[in-house]
């Protein structure tokens, strides 16, 4: 029987998230079985610091790249919100899941059921810091690093009034009851790729018993969101935001572009077909650009 090694971090979640990857695998009819290797990134072990400031998300799938190369693993299961817009040509991204919830969630300290008004909330990106301000602008925010389980204890030691977190690795965790308020991608655009998986491997090799795993739809709406963003350049510390859903054959587009000069940004949205789903994500950040800098000129 052909086996496969699954590379993951080690986080709950990453181990989570493998699991579920393997268990379709292995129900996939192929015959072939699936093993976990769990390996820490440079990104789990610093965690003083905020990431823009340590250089992106690469640090999160560098250990887990050379795995892939020397072979001693066959794939690698990430989240595809931790992924580079880059990725090298020896190894593609095969494979998207089908997209858990994408939406950004507030969470509360537990056994409170309003925002402490003298706490800041806990927020981990300029993304979500820059659109919470529209939905809080008398709340301050706080960086807060560490999986999942390590900002949840911060939250309940009482250091914040709330956090945001992603639904989807909260539901994936089982702490959907966790969840005080859903924000919708209208009103806080999710980050490109949030809720969906990416099984990355070797190029060249057989990768057939994925093909029931991977979701087309998932596919379309990664390619116009990872186009959005890497056309502004916003691999890593940037602020942007894409969310796509299609509809039939469809693609709705929702970005937001920041500009770093000046700290204006642009929330938007375009529809296109779903074939041609790069492009879309070009033009729609194209068009946020040129609003952003029209926008300055009136000012200047
Ligand atoms: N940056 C950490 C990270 N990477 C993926 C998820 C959630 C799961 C997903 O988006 O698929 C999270 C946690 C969070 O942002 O709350």
């Amino acid at each position: 029987m052909r086996k496969i090694i699954i590379g993951s971090r080690e986080s709950r979640l990453a181990v989570v998230q493998s699991e579920m990857v393997k268990k379709a695998i292995e129900n996939s009819g192929n015959g072939v079985e699936a093993e976990i290797c769990t390996m820490k990134t440079t990104g789990d072990k610093i965690l003083d610091r905020t990431l823009d400031k340590i250089g992106g998300k690469g640090l999160f799938v560098k250990e887990l790249d050379k795995a892939l190369l020397d072979k001693r693993t066959d794939i690698s299961v990430h989240s595809l919100k931790d992924m580079p817009m880059e990725v090298s040509e020896e190894l593609p991204l095969l494979a998207f899941s089908k997209r858990e919830d994408p939406r950004d969630v507030l969470v509360l300290p537990k056994g409170t059921d309003t925002l402490d008004k003298t706490k800041p909330i806990g927020c981990s990106s300029l993304r979500r810091i820059l659109q919470l301000k529209e939905l809080y602008p008398d709340m301050e925010c706080k960086s807060v690093r560490g999986n999942v389980q390590t900002r949840l204890a911060k939250l309940d030691s009482g250091e914040y009034s709330g956090l945001i977190l992603a639904a989807a690795g909260l539901k994936r965790l089982g702490l959907k009851n966790r969840i005080s308020r859903y924000f919708e991608p209208e009103e806080m655009i999710p980050a490109a790729g949030q809720g969906i998986l990416a099984v990355q491997g070797r190029r060249g090799e057989d990768a057939g018993y994925l093909t029931e795993f991977a979701s087309r739809e998932s596919l379309y709406a990664a390619t116009a969101e990872r186009a959005f963003v890497r056309f502004l350049d916003g691999g890593c510390s940037s602020p942007v935001a894409a969310h796509a859903v299609l509809k039939g054959e469809e693609l709705f587009l929702l970005g937001l572009y920041y500009d770093e000069k000046t700290g204006n940004y642009e929330k938007g949205d375009k529809t296109g077909s779903a074939k041609d789903a790069e492009e879309l994500g070009i033009s729609l950040a194209k068009e946020l650009r040129s609003r952003c800098e029209k926008r300055q000129e009136g000012r200047a």
